[in-house]
């Protein structure tokens, strides 16, 4: 596996709550991180019906781009209920012409899961795909998955996208709710870092 030798890190997105968590969990490395947006890079089109196909997308844009070693992130939820629904299309529920409604996506989930029946499972998973991709075209991959259960009414006020709805294994409080650190040691996004901190690192 190649190894990231650098101090500056280009995240290749433009979700700001994506950029602070990976921000969070990266600045106690060494790592400065900077952002899509602050290197005036364009939304490329997630065109893959894979997370690892739009995470190459990303990521490979980026670095050629910009020269630079660039990490990038697809994630989302698959809903049991929904045979895996939304994943790769996750931010696409959101979509409404005049930017993103999260509380319209998390109601579709809910109605979705809701209608079909009582004995429907509400255990859904939160999946992050990180590419690092180098300007020479070289990649690498890392995954992580937090499994959980889709809670209604949502709660909390932390976070960003579906959090308020998703609790996850083992807790009784959802992301929303939760301090950041307690997110970030038991997400999908934390734990595919940690997957590119223990393989790309040292
Ligand atoms: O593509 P980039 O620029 O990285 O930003 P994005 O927000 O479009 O990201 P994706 O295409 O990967 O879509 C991911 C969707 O899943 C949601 N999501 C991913 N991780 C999440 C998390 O930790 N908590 C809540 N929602 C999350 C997020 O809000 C998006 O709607
Ligand atoms: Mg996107």
């Amino acid at each position: 596996m190649r190894k990231f030798d650098g101090d500056k890190l280009l995240v290749a997105t433009h979700n700001a709550g994506k950029l602070q968590e990976m921000t969070e969990m990266l600045a106690p490395h060494g790592v400065t991180v900077v952002g899509a947006a602050a290197m005036d890079l364009p939304e490329p089109e997630e065109t893959e019906d894979t997370f690892v196909g739009n995470a190459r997308i990303k990521a490979h844009a980026a670095a050629k781009a910009t020269g630079l070693p660039a990490l990038s992130d697809d994630s989302g939820i698959t809903i049991d209920a929904l045979e895996g629904a939304p994943g790769v299309y996750t931010a696409d529920w959101a979509e409404t012409g005049q930017g993103r409604d999260f509380m319209m996506a998390m109601t579709r989930a809910n109605d979705e899961i809701t209608a079909k029946g009582p004995d429907a499972p509400r255990t859904a998973q939160f999946r992050c795909t990180l590419v690092l991709a180098w300007p020479d075209g070289h990649d690498e991959v890392f995954e992580g998955v937090m499994p959980g259960t889709l809670v209604w009414p949502i709660r909390g006020e932390h976070g960003f996208g579906y959090d308020p709805m998703f609790m996850p294994d083992g807790y009784d409080i959802t992301c929303a709710e939760m301090e950041k650190e307690e997110k970030n040691s038991i997400s999908h996004r934390g734990r595919a870092v940690q997957a590119f901190l223990a393989g790309c690192f040292g």
